[in-house]
């Protein structure tokens, strides 16, 4: 198999899962990775569901082995023994999980943030505006922008706080800059440390010392604004008229800054480049599908007939098919293209009996495309996802073929969040512009997400 790969880098991963399976068929065992275990790739949903199904108590998602390293040995004098829950296994991340989970995914908190996200949002597109040149088109980084919103977003979130990145002219030296900068390495450089063969793991490496680095001024932003929130909690006390955010809840319930400043630090590592690349590629589809970017305007007329109406959690609602859109866009360019999970217990799979300790992956980009599981499935069509009650095409949907955030007990901790942000911003994008892409198609290709690979140069014109 090691021909199959040697002529690919990084940014083809998606195709080389697609090509074992063309070639290999529905299981896949791909074995010879430098410093790596096996992996078994299953392009069967049934046996997926089968996985996921019984995965037990405290699944095991292997992943960001840097990260690992990074809490677990490097900075285990600030982590201890409470990890977090990215790249933290069993009893341990069963038990940080559960402390955090009800805060982070009550809806109570999510409405909470409706109108500081919209307010984030506004304050986006104001910027959008700005950058625009005299043919209506974004900049070439224009990507870099909505990092920025991303940042703007998760910064108000996990930090209770405005990090200051949608400002214009920002300094090099300035805090808000170098967040952004510090994120932007992040995107650049943790593929090449996850996924190329690992040195770092045996000697520091260059890039694993920059690394470190990065880590800990992450690490250091979230111990200051999380000493800001329960200093501002001790002086004020928790609002007694609105409901808490997500930091005083956390804080209120531990009695300690370190959970709530893990909780921050997990949610921003993993809540900025997976949202910002799902929003390049959600609008790059807009862009280039003019009639369904209609519809979704249309939609958007109905609910908010003027366009200055603010948003309302029961308006967003009411945004069915924009909901649509997003799912369809996730099935045929999943930002991830797949999930896994290490085998606790040996297990049957499409007929083999594969032995515990080996890890499984669910090509999630692949099954969402497998006529068996979804049909017509080489067709854009969101209304598959629609109750035919909203003009639902009634198409025959396997549920574990596409599975974006992941499942079960570990399922993604932010998709919550990911959803509203992702609705607000395109509710309040395409009810008042525009969007058109007017340049050389462009391919997708993975960095560390899956997205567009190219400047999304867009057109944005104003809309009645
Ligand atoms: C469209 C954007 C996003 C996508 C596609 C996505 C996808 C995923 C997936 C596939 C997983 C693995 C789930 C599993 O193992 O079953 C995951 C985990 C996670 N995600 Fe997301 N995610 C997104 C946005 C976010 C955001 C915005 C946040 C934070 C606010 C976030 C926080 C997390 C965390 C903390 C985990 C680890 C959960 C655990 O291991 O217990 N994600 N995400």
């Amino acid at each position: 198999m090691m021909p199959i790969i040697g002529q690919y880098t990084i940014s083809d991963v998606a195709k080389i899962s697609s090509l074992l399976h063309e070639r290999y068929g529905r299981i896949v065992r791909f074995s010879g990775l430098i410093g790596r275990p096996d992996l078994l790739f299953i392009y069967d949903a049934d046996e997926i569901e089968k996985c996921y199904r019984n995965e037990g108590a405290t699944p095991f998602r292997p992943s960001m082995p840097s990260l690992v390293k990074y809490k677990g040995e490097i900075r285990k004098d600030f982590f201890e023994d409470i990890g977090g829950v990215v790249g933290v296994h069993g009893e341990p991340w069963r038990q940080f999980r559960s402390r955090v989970q009800k805060p982070v995914l009550q809806l109570s908190t999510i409405r909470r943030y409706l109108k500081p996200l919209e307010v984030v949002t506004n304050d986006f597109l104001e910027r959008c505006e700005q950058l625009l040149d005299e043919n209506s088109e974004l900049p070439e980084d224009f990507d870099n922008e909505i990092h920025k919103w991303s940042l703007e977003c998760i910064g108000r979130v996990a930090l209770d706080t405005r990090l200051g990145c949608l400002e214009p002219n920002l300094s090099p030296d300035s805090e808000p800059q170098q967040i952004i900068d510090a994120a932007k390495y992040a995107l650049r450089n943790v593929a090449t440390l996850e996924l190329k063969a690992p040195y770092w793991r045996y000697f520091p490496t260059p890039l694993w010392t920059r690394y470190v680095k990065n880590m800990n001024f992450f690490v250091e932003v979230c111990m200051k604004y999380i000493g800001n929130a329960t200093e501002r909690l001790k002086q004020q006390g928790p609002s007694r008229d609105s409901e808490p955010s997500l930091l005083e809840k956390v804080i209120l319930a531990e009695n300690n800054e370190k959970v709530a400043t893990i909780m921050a630090l997990d949610l921003i590592l993993v809540g900025i480049d997976t949202i910002s690349m799902a929003v390049c590629s959600i609008l790059y589809q807009l862009a280039t599908r003019p009639a369904e970017q209609q519809k979704v305007r249309n939609e958007l007329k109905r609910v908010l007939p003027d366009a200055e109406t603010e948003l309302s959690i029961q308006r967003l609602d009411q945004m069915h098919y924009l909901k649509a859109f997003i799912k369809e866009v996730f099935r045929m360019y999943s930002t991830v293209i797949g999930n896994g999970r290490t085998l606790q217990e040996d297990t049957v799979i499409c007929g083999y009996r594969i032995p515990k300790g080996v890890q499984a992956v669910f090509p999630t980009l692949v099954t969402g495309q497998m006529e068996e599981f979804v049909s017509d499935s080489a067709t854009f069509k969101p209304e598959r996802w629609l109750k035919s009650s909203q003009g639902g095409t009634g198409d025959h949907l396997h549920p574990f073929a596409s599975l974006p955030y992941g499942y079960g007990a570990r399922m993604c901790l932010g998709r919550r969040f990911a959803d509203l942000e992702m609705q607000i911003l395109l509710a309040k994008l395409l009810r008042n512009y525009k969007l058109e892409y007017n340049h050389k198609p462009l391919d997708y290709a993975v960095t560390f997400m899956y997205a567009p690979d190219g400047p999304l140069r867009f057109k944005m014109t104003k809309v009645e």
